[in-house]
């Protein structure tokens, strides 16, 4: 059996652990979790996980996977206090930050760095992983198993890393204000509250599910939906007007350029 404890208890760490409790990977008080000082975060952790709240190391000295999930500009404070515990797997999703920075702390220990997203809650995160030299193929195996529990995984680069943040790590923050423009359109252009969000959360759920499920190209996709001179090309040259591919492409650039940032921060 299998114990791990995450250091940083926030948005990101409840993700994965609601994730890997869902589905059962290992027992929910086999996860020790700790932050820097929000008590009352780690009760309802514990209530609502059965997770277990620890402060002191010799409640995880045995553990065999230390996950890193606080902000980046808070592990160099964090680190040096988990340096005596040379036998487990380091496992960082912080942003931006090197595997180089923890193998200075544990330099003879097996490194994953993972960028996944807040989907990880409900198993369906898209994640990106990258690996030192130091991960044997049992270490990969598990800790791939424990990223694969929370969604997908994508083996990638460590370089690589910022592009997938600005791609999907950050991900999901787009298709949520992509859903508040939608609806805040439809209420402008008629439409009631309620009925503008089922039938938005729906689109992008069914578009979703018809990219996963039928592996068509998302051009042919968008293509049968496009009658000629209707009103599908009418709403598309719209968004051509407004530059729309330029706007994502921004986007995508200024996240992965904040990684790099966070990176060398
Ligand atoms: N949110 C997201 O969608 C994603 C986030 N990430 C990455 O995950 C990481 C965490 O992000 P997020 O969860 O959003 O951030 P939060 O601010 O929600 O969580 C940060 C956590 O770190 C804890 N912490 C701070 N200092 C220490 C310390 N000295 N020892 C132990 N714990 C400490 C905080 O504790 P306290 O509350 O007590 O201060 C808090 O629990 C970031 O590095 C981010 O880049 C990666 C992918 C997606
Ligand atoms: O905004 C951030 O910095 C983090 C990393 C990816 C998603 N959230």
């Amino acid at each position: 059996m299998k114990k791990i404890a995450f250091i940083g208890a926030g948005s990101m760490a409840e993700a994965i652990i609601a994730g890997v409790v869902k589905n059962e990977v290992v027992p929910a008080d086999a996860i020790y979790v700790t932050n820097h000082s929000n008590e009352e975060r780690l009760t309802r952790l514990h209530k609502q996980y059965g997770v277990t709240p620890f402060r002191e190391m010799t409640d995880i000295q045995d553990v065999d996977v230390i996950i890193f999930a606080t902000k980046p500009n808070q592990i160099t404070d964090v680190l040096p206090q988990y340096a005596a515990l040379p036998n487990a797997v380091i496992v960082s999703v912080l942003a931006g930050t090197p595997i180089s920075t923890f193998e200075t702390i544990f330099p003879n220990q097996a490194v994953a760095r993972v960028m996944p997203n807040t989907s990880a809650t409900i198993g369906e995160s898209a994640s990106g992983i990258a690996w030192n030299t130091k991960v044997t193929d049992e270490a990969k195996r598990w800790v791939t198993s424990l990223v694969e529990a929370i969604g997908i995984v994508q083996e990638v680069e460590e370089e690589q890393l910022h592009t997938v943040t600005g791609l999907s790590g950050s991900g999901p923050a787009y298709v949520y204000f992509f859903v508040e423009a939608l609806e805040a359109a439809a209420i402008r252009e008629g439409l009631d509250q309620t009925t503008a969000r089922k039938l938005a959360v729906q689109t992008i759920k069914g578009a979703a599910l018809m990219l996963d499920e039928t592996r068509e190209e998302p051009a042919t996709l968008r293509e049968r939906v496009t009658s000629p001179n209707g009103t599908t090309a009418a709403g598309l040259e719209a968004l051509r007007e407004h530059q729309f591919e330029q706007t994502i492409h921004a986007c995508v650039r200024a996240a992965k350029q904040r990684s790099i940032e966070l990176g060398k921060a």
